[in-house]
């Protein structure tokens, strides 16, 4: 069990697949804090999603993990991915998939989508492919902090965005695990993430990670 200052950590723990042991990520360690903002940074095929997998204790097939992983009693995370409509379905209208999933009143789930920018009288009735890339990540987020999670993780949240809807989406994940002391772990490409955040940086290369107290791109 995590020290109960911790929501989660990795100790010596090695990501590799299964079919022929080959390791794919090594974990010396790392702990997730409550209310902290981290980010992932890494080339593509580093092992950045393996490490969000690692953190959340849902690895994908072909890959097994060992050393140790500790979770606070009961921790929910909520997860967000590349692209919102990956976290919808893509029939059903937007308020009430955020109601089914999350078990949220219409005026809850109404505040959330007000707190993303989202008008809910307007957007909640249509369904993923009448709202816009931007508008779907936005409601991707409002579906991961409704659920009260005490972690979000985020695997590349911004990379199919624009700079404009990159910067307003990030304003959004700083205020809302702000407002609800939530923590964040998201994983890009893009060092304007860490700075916009005012997030800790952790570094995977060819397959480790690393700490790295500064973040070398200007604001
Ligand atoms: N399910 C799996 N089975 C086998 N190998 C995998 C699996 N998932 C990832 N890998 C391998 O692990 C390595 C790290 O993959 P990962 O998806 O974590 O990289 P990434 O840093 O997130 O890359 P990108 O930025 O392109 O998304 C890659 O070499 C990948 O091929």
């Amino acid at each position: 069990m995590a020290p109960s200052s911790l929501l989660v950590s990795l100790d010596g723990v090695t990501v590799s697949t299964r079919r022929t042991g080959e390791p794919l990520l090594a974990v010396p360690a790392l702990a997730v804090r409550p209310g902290s903002r981290t980010v992932v940074m890494g080339p593509s095929g580093a092992g950045k999603s393996l490490l969000l997998s690692a953190l959340t204790g849902r690895l994908p097939g072909g890959v097994t993990l060992s050393g140790t992983r500790t979770a606070a009693p009961g921790l929910r995370i909520g997860f967000v991915p590349q692209r919102g409509a990956e976290a919808l379905h893509p029939l059903l209208p937007v308020g009430r998939q955020l109601r089914m999933v999350t078990g949220a009143g219409t005026v809850r789930v109404g505040e959330v989508l007000a707190a993303v920018g989202l008008d809910a009288g307007a957007l909640a009735s249509r369904r993923p492919a009448e709202l816009s890339g931007g508008q779907l990540q936005r409601v991707a987020i409002s579906l991961a902090f409704l659920g009260s999670p005490a972690l979000v993780i985020a695997d590349e949240p911004t990379s199919a965005l624009d700079n404009a809807s990159r910067d307003e989406t990030l304003r959004m994940f700083r205020t809302l695990s702000e407002t609800t002391r939530s923590a964040l772990v998201i994983a890009t490409h893009d060092p304007l993430v860490g700075l916009r955040l005012g997030a800790e940086l952790i570094q995977v290369g060819a397959g480790r990670v690393s700490f790295n107290d500064s973040l070398e791109v200007a604001a």
